[in-house]
């Protein structure tokens, strides 16, 4: 074999390793376009259509690329991209029919889909392929108070027709959905009409195009490419504060878009007032439209979501059962975000159709014990106490008071228990808020229910659910 087929089943090898792991669109997108020559050095060399595919392959899959070299005795430290030359400098204005859309996040590169039609754009790495996620739909999307303005304007937008106002900037924190709408939008465009030229990107990757075109001096091609669009969508848009000439490229991109009347659809982690080292005419421009939050979660909205999600499980794994309570249970202890909620579940499902059983309480304590713990929340001995004497019927004074009636006195040992458990207060702490009760009386107190929770199942279970109460 000379040394030219050896180099060649080097990265065939690689290739075929690469296509499994990061998903055939991927790999037709960003590495089907490399062409390896050799690595030498410790430096893996290759020749790419521009240098944003370089950057974009460095920084998104280098470490991959450069680990299955070492697995074939191949030393490779670093990547480096010499550019194709392309025979032509300049592009005519992209066609309709065969605009691109959509590239995906790069920071978070959610689902691959199959690559469309490539205009002279795509392949000149301007605009890569749509790789829209293709679960990302409004049929997917659940929605809840929290988010149904959200939903609504989007929905809205959706339909099309004239631009009624613009841009839609949807804000929210993390992981609450900004992304899954945007989505949502664009497949929703392009099924009511597939020539529409819909672009979806995060601001980070318009910094890098931008970055790469006055680079290779492609300005032209940028500016004719951007102001073609007919839909803009731009995720994150928050990146791009405190980058100056990316801001002002973006402000003249928008300014354009919006006097021809072309829909853009902007996300941020917050309002545009309160994006800091955002110019102030920026800011302005993106409140001239319709600015809508997407609110934390409430627990029905998590419950509808774990819902949704577990039938959408239950069809792929038929025979996995999930035992009552479990949802409510994560619903109530998973308050943070909805990629949490649904990694959670992931997990849930992915660890029972391992090891073949339903899903229980007991195995989702078990299985998400890290998740669970981070998200546990402090309780406060006052809580315990409300809790307590509602759970008991009892006015909260009695509770705290001195009379010794059992009637009272067992329903504060439990109010003392818990507070041992679930705070880190200690026993003369703890004593003070129950009528300023010494230490010893509380350490009796815990002992007592201790004991009497080994043998009575009722007052066991009765802990258990309080407990849950108060770390919900
Ligand atoms: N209402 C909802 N119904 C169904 N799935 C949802 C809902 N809200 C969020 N998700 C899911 O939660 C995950 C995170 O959502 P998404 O990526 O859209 O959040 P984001 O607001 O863009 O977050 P980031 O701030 O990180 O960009 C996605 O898998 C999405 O499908």
């Amino acid at each position: 074999m000379d040394r030219q087929e050896m180099t060649k089943e080097l990265w065939g090898n690689i290739c075929e390793t690469l296509r499994n792991t990061i998903g055939a669109g991927n790999f037709a997108n960003w590495i089907e376009p490399l062409e390896f020559v050799e690595v030498s050095d410790g430096v893996a060399q290759f020749v790419a259509p521009t240098s944003f595919y370089g950057n974009y392959v460095t920084q998104n899959y280098a470490d991959q690329i450069l680990y299955l070299f070492r697995r074939l005795d191949v030393p490779a430290e670093r990547l480096s991209f010499r550019i194709r030359p392309t025979a032509a400098a300049m592009r005519p204005a992209m066609s309709k029919q065969a605009a691109p859309t959509a590239p995906t996040k790069s920071a978070k590169t959610k689902t691959e889909s199959a690559p469309a039609a490539r205009s002279s754009y795509a392949e000149d790495g301007m605009l890569p392929d749509s790789q829209l996620d293709p679960r990302y739909t409004f049929d997917n999307f659940v929605v809840g108070k929290p988010n149904e303005l959200a939903h609504a304007a989007a929905r809205r937008v959706a339909e099309g027709g004239p631009v009624t106002f613009n841009p839609l900037f949807l804000y929210g924190g993390v992981g609450l959905g900004k992304t899954h709408l945007m989505h949502a939008v664009a497949h929703e465009l392009r099924r009511r009409d597939p020539n529409l030229n819909v672009v979806y990107l995060s601001a980070e990757q318009f910094m890098y195009r931008f970055i790469s075109a006055l680079k290779d001096r492609r300005m032209i091609d940028f500016k004719q490419m951007f102001r073609s669009v007919d839909v803009l969508m731009v995720d994150d848009v928050q990146f791009i504060a405190g980058k100056d000439s990316t801001q002002e490229e973006f402000f003249h991109t928008f300014n354009a878009l919006v006097e021809s009347r072309k829909q853009i659809i902007i996300s941020a982690d917050r309002a545009p007032g309160e994006i800091k080292d955002l110019e102030d005419r920026i800011k302005s421009r993106l409140q001239c439209g319709l600015v809508v939050d997407l609110h934390p979660t409430d627990f029905e909205l998590r419950m509808g979501i774990l819902q949704t999600k577990a039938e959408m499980f239950h069809s792929q794994f038929p025979g996995l059962e999930i035992e009552d309570g479990v949802l409510e249970f994560l619903a109530h202890r998973i308050s943070s975000n909805v990629r949490v909620l649904e990694g959670a579940l992931n997990r849930l499902f992915a660890m029972a159709s391992l090891v073949g059983k339903p899903i229980t309480l007991d195995m989702t304590q078990d299985c998400l014990a890290d998740l669970l713990k981070s998200t546990d929340r402090r309780v406060t001995i006052d809580e315990i106490q409300r809790a307590v004497a509602e759970h008991f019927n009892i006015r909260l004074s009695d509770l705290v008071g001195p009379k010794r009636l059992r009637a009272y006195a067992r329903p504060r040992q439990v109010a003392m228990w818990l507070a041992k458990r679930l705070t880190n207060r200690s026993l003369p702490e703890i004593g003070r808020k129950f009528g300023g009760r010494d230490h010893t009386t509380v350490m009796h107190g815990v002992r007592r229910i201790d004991e009497l929770r080994e043998a009575d199942s009722q007052l066991s279970d009765e802990l258990e659910l309080l407990r849950r109460t108060l770390s919900s």
